[in-house]
């Protein structure tokens, strides 16, 4: 059985990742962005707006933006950093049991030289995406091949498809069941390490390692209308839940850090 074959999402190179149980996922090579998820039972799992860029000139809105090495405009950097609009290269992919996944790479030799000399560092990136019956796992190495420590964050800003954000209840992120009425931008450090979403669609269970914190994000109406790149009511139909390490992690010269996460 062939585990990823090339195809095109938009005008996106893309490569879709098939277990043998009939799960699956898209990645476009631009952001090493999970773009579709669906379980073995043939549900989608994630939302990607109607209005989303998908010609690599803008940041896909919606799936799994990967988010390096800044967080939002917590530093000086382009905001959310500049993994999600990267080309990343397919390394390799394979079955592991009954899981099939796929590993994509993005290095400092990859960027344009306007982003590599506001970035420097001698960093590897590799994020490992596997699917099997109705669960996602995602992987985010960094490496620092370099000879001096560089500081980074990271974040893997999952967009949760939802029948309808209002009636989302989100535990174990927080003390208090975590629920969204109009707007919510928040975040939510050390946390557990693993949270429930609850809707009328059933209940997903999220794990994450590596990950110290946790960002929810949902724009609400009035900020979803400034969005260009997302339809009036689309808000609705999506609660992000990010496993994020927000405090910049010092990466000393040949160590690598590992985040993980767990979709099911
Ligand atoms: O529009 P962007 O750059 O994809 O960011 C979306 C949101 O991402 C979230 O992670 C941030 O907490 C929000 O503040 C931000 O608005």
């Amino acid at each position: 059985m062939t585990i990823a074959t090339h195809t095109n999402v938009g005008q996106l190179p893309a490569i879709r990742i098939q277990a043998p149980d009939g799960a699956e996922a898209t990645v476009t090579l631009y952001g090493a962005h999970v773009v579709s998820m669906k379980g073995a039972d043939g549900q989608e799992r994630l939302f990607l707006s109607a209005k989303s860029a998908l010609d690599g000139r803008k940041a896909i809105r919606g799936g799994v933006p990967v988010i390096f090495p800044q967080f939002a405009e917590r530093g000086a950097g382009m905001r959310h950093g500049f993994a999600r609009v990267s080309t990343w290269r397919l390394e390799d992919s394979g079955l592991e049991g009954d899981a099939a996944w796929a590993e994509f790479g993005l290095a400092l030799g990859d960027l344009p030289p306007s982003m590599a000399d506001a970035w420097p560092h001698q960093f590897m990136l590799a994020l490992r995406v596997t699917v099997r019956a109705n669960e996602l796992a995602m992987a985010l190495t960094v490496r620092n091949l370099g000879a001096a420590p560089f500081p980074f964050c990271a974040a893997l800003h999952t967009y949760l498809l939802v029948p309808d954000v209002c009636e989302a209840r989100i535990e174990g992120i927080s003390s208090d069941e975590i629920s969204i009425i109009d707007k919510l931008d928040a975040v939510y450090p050390h946390v557990a390490g693993r949270a429930l979403l609850s809707t009328s669609a059933g209940t997903r269970v999220m794990e994450q390692g590596g990950f110290l914190d946790a960002v929810v994000w949902n724009p609400g109406a009035v900020d979803a209308a400034a969005l260009a790149d997302m339809e009036k009511d689309e808000y609705k139909r999506f609660v992000c839940i990010e496993p994020a390490l927000l405090d910049p992690h010092m990466l000393e010269p040949g160590k690598v850090w590992r985040g993980t996460y767990r979709l099911s």
